[in-house]
């Protein structure tokens, strides 16, 4: 795929995801997901831009919680605990824990979506930096990534390119979809 088509694509599915959903359904859906992990450490993120909301999910979680930090470009993220307390400006308008807060490793990822395929191929922002970090943790150990998106941002196909690392299940406002890799 060109980068020119897979800028039209990240377009239509950012433009669909505006519509949101059914924000209520999508929790319990998440929170149902997350079940198995209690005690984990969970990745959440901070949601932006129309993004898909798993805060209420991410409460409810009984185990350590820590958001995304972006360190530098084209690098994999960092995770720092995140207490519920206020938050800082980050890169790109995302917001992070204080420098102070642990940074963890974490079991199981909620991964921000501009749109999915029903294979698991996600896209985000177009930095790489959820696939450099996917291929990072999966290099050391076992992760879950669990993609969140409204139902709306599906996409017929995305294009699987060689860096790509696949989400383990997405979860929606209109039910889970299970990957097998
Ligand atoms: N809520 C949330 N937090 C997150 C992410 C995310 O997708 N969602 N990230 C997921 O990676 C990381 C931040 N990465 C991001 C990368 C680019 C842009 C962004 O707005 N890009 C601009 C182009 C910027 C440029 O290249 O100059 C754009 O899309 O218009 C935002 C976040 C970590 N935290
Ligand atoms: N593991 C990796 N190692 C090196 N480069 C990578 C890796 N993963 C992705 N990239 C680079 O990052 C760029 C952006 O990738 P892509 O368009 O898939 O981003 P995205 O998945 O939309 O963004 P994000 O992961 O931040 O949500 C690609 O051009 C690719 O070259």
């Amino acid at each position: 795929m060109s980068a020119a088509e897979k800028k039209a694509l990240r377009a239509e599915a950012m433009a669909a995801r505006q519509q949101g959903g059914d924000q209520q359904a999508l929790t319990a859906l998440l929170i149902e997901a997350l079940r198995p992990y209690r005690g984990k450490v969970l990745a959440g993120y901070w949601p932006m831009r129309g993004e898909a909301d798993p805060l209420p999910a991410i409460k409810a979680h009984d185990g350590p919680i820590c958001l995304p930090v972006v360190l530098a470009k084209a690098t994999p993220l960092i995770f720092r605990e995140w207490d519920g307390g206020a938050l800082h400006p980050g890169a790109y308008g995302t917001s992070q824990p204080a420098e102070s807060a642990r940074v963890l490793v974490p079991d199981v990822l909620i991964v921000p979506l501009a749109g999915f395929d029903r294979a698991g191929n996600r896209l985000g922002y177009g930095g790489g930096f959820y696939d450099r970090t996917l291929q990072l943790l999966r290099e050391s150990g076992q992760v879950h990534a669990i993609g969140l998106a409204f139902a709306a941002q599906e996409l017929p196909l995305i294009p699987a390119e060689p860096f790509d690392q696949p989400l383990d299940r997405i979860v929606t406002d209109r039910g889970v979809l299970e990957i097998s890799h």
